[in-house]
């Protein structure tokens, strides 16, 4: 069902530090702040030749990854996103599966404007896994 690794998501305490990172040491193409009101994160996309990382940085009362920023001050990898064909044949394979669908399980608009779902880490190896359609 899962198709190409679209990205690896790290959540970070300070966006700008994370950028230079990637920018400057690592010498990546890194995109501008993106705020993601609807998701409580703000994204910034780094471009490598086969994927994206996304970093994170929390935005908003009740960003999600505020509680995983606690945990992990200095920030961590939050997420993995896989690409499927089609995000509602996909959620609805995970429940028969028995995999818990995130949310309310109706896919949203994520940063690339494309339907995104995500599954708790608890079924997947303790990795939160975002889907999101191709
Ligand atoms: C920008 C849009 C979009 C895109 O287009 O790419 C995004 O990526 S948005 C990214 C942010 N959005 C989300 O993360 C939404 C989905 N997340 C959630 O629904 C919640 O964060 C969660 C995963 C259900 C956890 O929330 P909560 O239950 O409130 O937190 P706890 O701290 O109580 O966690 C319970 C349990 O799960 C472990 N956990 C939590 N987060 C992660 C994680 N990222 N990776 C691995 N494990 C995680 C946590 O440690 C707890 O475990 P125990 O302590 O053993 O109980
Ligand atoms: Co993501």
């Amino acid at each position: 069902m899962i198709g190409r690794l679209n990205h690896v998501a790290i959540a970070v305490p300070d966006l700008e530090a994370a950028c230079a990172v990637y920018r400057d040491a690592l010498g990546a193409t890194v995109s501008a702040p993106l705020p993601q009101p609807d998701h409580g994160v703000t994204v910034v996309f780094v471009e490598l030749p086969n994927t994206k990382i996304e970093l994170l940085h929390p935005l908003g009362e009740a960003s999600p990854i505020a509680a995983f920023l606690s945990k992990s001050p200095a920030g961590g990898i939050h997420h993995i996103c896989y690409e499927v064909e089609d995000i509602l044949a996909a959620r609805d394979h995970m429940k028969a599966e028995g995999k818990r669908v995130l949310g309310d399980g109706e896919p949203r608009l994520g940063a690339h404007g494309k339907p995104v779902l995500f599954l708790h880490p608890k079924d997947f190896n303790g990795t939160l896994v975002e889907l999101e359609q191709a």
